[in-house]
C-alpha cells in the first residue's frame, strides 16, 4: 500500500491493469468459442494532441488486450452529418462491436447529434442518452468511462457511497454529471457544483464532503484547506502537463485516500472501455460466458 501524506494513494494504475488482465482473457475465451475477435471502433476528428494520445493509449492497450482496434481519422472540417453518416455505418457494421468518438470534437459540430448516431448496444462510451437513461435508472447498460472507472476504483477501495455527502465538481455530460448519477443510484447524498456555484458555496460543499469528485477540468481547482479530514478524493482532471483538479500535495495532508495524476482516474477510464467493450462483443455474437 503506498501513502503520502496522511492520505493513502489509490492506485489507478495498478487496479487498471488487473481489469485489463480479465478482459484480456474474456477476449481471449470469446474469440476462441466463436472465431471473431471483439472489436472496438475508434473515430477521431482532427488533430488536438491530446486527443491523439488519448486514442492512441486507447488502441495500444486494446491490442494488449486481444481486441481489435479499427481506427478512423476525419479531418477537422468534417461537418455533422458527416461525422453522423459514419457513426452510423459503424453502428450497422458487424465486425464492430463497441464505438468510440474522442471528445472533443470541433466546435462546428453538434457533437450530441454525433453521439446520438451510435447504436445504444455499441455504446460501449456510455455517451448516448439511452445509455444515460439506463444509468440514472440502474438499468443494464454502458456506463460513460471515467465515472464507471471511478466506481470501480471506489469499491477496490471498499468505499461503500451510500449515506455519504460526496460533492461532485463539474458537470459535463461525458463525466461530472454521470459521476454524480451513480453515486446516487448508490445512496450517496450528491451535491453538484459547477460555474454558477459562488466560490464560497463551492467551498463550503467541499469542506462537508465524505467523497469528492473532482471533474472540472481546472488545474488545482480544489484547494486543500478545503478537503474535510479523512475525506475521500477523486481527482478527475485532465489538464495540461498531468496536473489534475486538485491540489493534490495539500488535499493528501487532510484525505483519507486520494487518487493520484496520473495514475489514477485515467488509466481505469481506458480499462473500462476495454471491458464494456467485451460485455458489447460477448452480446452481439450471443456468447455470454455461462
Ligand atoms: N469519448 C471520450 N472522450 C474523452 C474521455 C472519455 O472517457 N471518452 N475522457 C477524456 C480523456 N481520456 C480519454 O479519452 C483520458 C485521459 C487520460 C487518460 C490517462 O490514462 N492518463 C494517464 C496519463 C497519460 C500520459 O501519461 O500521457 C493517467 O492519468 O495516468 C486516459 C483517458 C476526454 N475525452
Amino acid at each position: 500500500m503506498s501513502t503520502t501524506a496522511n492520505a493513502r494513494l489509490m492506485d489507478g494504475s495498478g487496479i487498471a491493469r488487473r481489469l485489463v488482465e480479465e478482459t484480456a482473457a474474456r477476449a481471449a475465451d470469446l474469440t476462441r468459442r466463436t472465431g471473431k475477435q471483439p472489436c472496438l471502433a475508434t473515430v477521431l476528428v482532427g488533430e488536438d494532441p491530446a486527443s491523439v494520445t488519448y486514442v492512441r493509449m486507447k488502441r495500444a492497450r486494446c491490442e494488449k488486450a486481444g481486441i481489435r482496434s479499427h481506427h478512423v481519422e476525419l479531418p477537422a472540417a468534417t461537418t455533422t452529418e458527416e461525422l453522423v453518416a459514419t457513426l452510423r455505418g459503424l453502428s450497422d457494421d458487424p465486425d464492430v462491436h463497441g464505438i468510440l468518438l474522442q471528445h472533443p470534437v470541433g466546435r462546428h459540430i453538434d457533437e450530441r447529434a454525433a453521439f446520438e448516431a451510435i447504436a445504444p448496444g455499441k455504446d460501449v462510451d456510455g455517451v448516448t442518452t439511452s445509455s444515460f437513461a439506463a444509468m440514472s435508472f440502474g438499468l443494464p447498460g454502458f456506463v460513460s468511462c471515467t465515472p464507471g472507472g471511478i466506481m470501480r476504483l471506489l469499491d477496490a477501495y471498499g468505499v461503500d457511497p451510500a449515506g455519504k455527502r460526496a460533492v461532485v465538481v463539474g458537470r459535463s455530460a461525458i463525466l461530472g454529471k454521470p459521476a454524480g448519477m451513480l453515486l446516487l443510484a448508490r445512496n450517496a447524498t450528491v451535491t453538484y457544483c459547477h460555474s454558477y456555484t459562488p466560490a464560497a458555496d463551492l467551498s463550503a460543499a467541499v469542506r462537508e464532503a465524505d467523497i469528492v469528485v473532482a471533474a472540472v477540468g481546472r488545474a488545482r481547482f480544489i484547494k486543500g484547506e478545503d478537503i474535510k479530514p479523512g475525506a475521500v478524493v477523486v481527482d478527475a482532471g485532465y489538464n495540461e502537463g498531468n496536473v489534475g483538479d486538485v491540489d493534490f500535495e495539500a488535499a493528501a495532508e487532510r484525505a483519507g485516500l486520494i487518487t493520484p495524476v496520473p495514475g489514477g482516474v485515467g488509466p481505469m477510464t481506458i480499462a473500462t472501455l476495454l471491458s464494456q467493450t467485451v460485455d458489447a462483443a460477448e452480446r452481439q455474437l450471443g456468447a455470454a460466458p455461462a
